[in-house]
C-alpha cells in the first residue's frame, strides 16, 4: 500500500511545551524535545514519571492540555486517520485475536492495514517466531506472546515504533536476540521510541534518553555523554572478608567506603592511587573495578535510594 501522505524530511517527532494535568497531578510538565528520524530514542523514568501519558500524546491517544506535537509532520490529535499507517505500537497490553494462530493473527493484521499477506510471515521470523506461527495464540508461552506483540507493531512496516518494555517477560536469550531484531530495524532506518526500566538495555541500545521525572525532562542526551557529565567515580569492590571498613576508609585516596552486602565498596575519583594501597592490605584477588554507568546517572538525578554508609 502507499504509505500515507505526510513530509519525508524534518523530525519523526517534535513536542514544544507538551503539559497534561490529570486534576492536581501534572503528569507532564512542559516537556520539549525532538526525534530525529532513524533514531533510537529511550525514554526513562521512575513509575508515574509521564512516560505513558508523554507516548500516548504522541501516539494520538490522549490530547495534551497545552503545548504542540507533531508527528512525522502530522497532528496526531484530533485522532489522525493518516498517521495510523506510519506509526507501530506495542503496549504492555496488546490485544491479541487469541483463538488464531500466531501466523493468522498477523495475517489479519496485515489485512487490516491493507498490507501484503506475505508482511505476517516476515514479521513472525524477524521476532524468532516462524516455528510457532501454527500455534494458537492462546498456546503461546508469556515471552511469545511479547513478541508477537512486537510483529504486530511491525507487520505494516511503520516508520515510527513505539515499545514499551518489551523485553520484560523474555529470558536473557530472547532478550539479547530481540536487542538484534531492534538494531536491524534501526540499521533499516526506521525510528524506535523505547519506553524501558532496564538501564543496561538502554545504554547498549538507544542513541540518546531522555529522563523524566515528575512529568519534566531531567536529562536529555546520548548514554555516553550523560555518563561522561555524571559522576567521574570509580567503585572498587572489595570482598568483605578481606577488608574492615574502617581499613578502607583508612586507604589514601578513597573518598567514601561502604558495606554493601558481603563486599565492601570503595568510591574514589583515583583509582590507580588507591588500588596501589589496597595491595599490601587486601590484594587484589576478587577486587573488581566499576566505572560509572547510566543507572548511577539515573539514580543521581531521580534520587533512588544508594546505598548507605554503614555507621
Ligand atoms: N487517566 C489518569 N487519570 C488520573 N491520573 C493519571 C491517569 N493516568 C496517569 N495518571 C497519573 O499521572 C502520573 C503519570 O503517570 P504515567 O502512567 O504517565 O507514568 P509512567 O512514567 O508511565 O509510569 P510507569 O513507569 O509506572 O508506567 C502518575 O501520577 C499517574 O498516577
Amino acid at each position: 500500500m502507499s504509505p500515507a501522505s505526510g513530509p519525508t524530511d524534518g523530525p519523526a517527532v517534535s513536542l514544544d511545551d507538551v503539559h497534561k494535568h490529570y486534576g492536581s497531578t501534572r503528569a507532564v510538565d512542559g516537556v520539549s524535545l525532538t526525534v530525529e528520524r532513524g533514531e533510537f530514542f529511550g525514554l526513562l523514568g521512575p513509575n508515574g514519571a509521564g512516560k505513558t501519558t508523554l507516548v500516548e500524546i504522541m501516539e494520538g491517544q490522549r490530547r495534551p492540555d497545552a503545548g504542540t506535537v507533531s508527528v512525522l509532520g502530522h497532528h496526531p490529535w484530533p485522532r489522525n486517520p493518516g498517521l495510523l499507517p506510519l506509526i507501530g505500537v506495542q503496549t504492555q497490553s496488546s490485544a491479541f485475536f487469541v483463538r488464531l494462530t500466531a501466523a493468522e493473527h498477523l495475517r489479519t493484521m496485515a489485512a487490516l492495514y491493507r498490507t501484503d499477506r506475505a508482511a505476517a510471515e516476515r514479521a513472525l521470523a524477524m521476532v524468532g517466531l516462524t516455528e510457532q506461527g501454527e500455534v494458537r495464540v492462546d498456546d503461546l508461552s508469556g515471552g511469545q506472546r511479547q513478541r508477537l506483540a512486537i510483529a504486530s507493531a511491525l507487520v505494516h512496516e511503520p516508520e515510527l515504533i513505539f515499545l514499551d518494555e518489551p523485553t520484560a517477560a523474555l529470558d536473557p536469550q530472547a532478550r539479547r536476540a530481540l536487542w538484534q531484531v531492534l538494531r536491524d530495524l534501526k540499521g533499516k532506518g526506521r525510528t524506535i521510541i523505547y519506553t524501558t526500566h532496564h538501564l543496561d538495555e538502554a545504554e547498549a541500545l538507544c542513541d540518546r534518553v531522555a529522563i523524566l521525572v515528575d512529568g519534566r525532562i531531567a536529562a536529555l542526551d546520548s548514554p555516553s555523554r550523560l555518563i561522561a557529565q555524571g559522576s567521574p567515580t570509580t567503585r572498587l569492590v572489595v570482598p568483605a572478608e578481606r577488608l574492615t571498613l574502617e581499613a578502607a576508609r583508612a586507604l589514601q585516596g578513597v573518598d567514601r567506603a561502604t558495606r554493601d552486602g558481603d563486599t565492601i565498596v570503595l568510591e574514589t575519583l583515583d583509582a590507580g592511587h588507591v588500588l596501589a594501597a589496597l595491595e599490601p592490605v587486601a590484594g587484589l584477588q576478587g577486587v573488581q573495578t566499576r566505572t560509572a554507568n547510566l543507572e548511577d546517572v539515573y539514580l543521581a538525578l531521580t534520587g533512588a535510594a544508594q546505598p548507605q554508609a554503614q555507621p
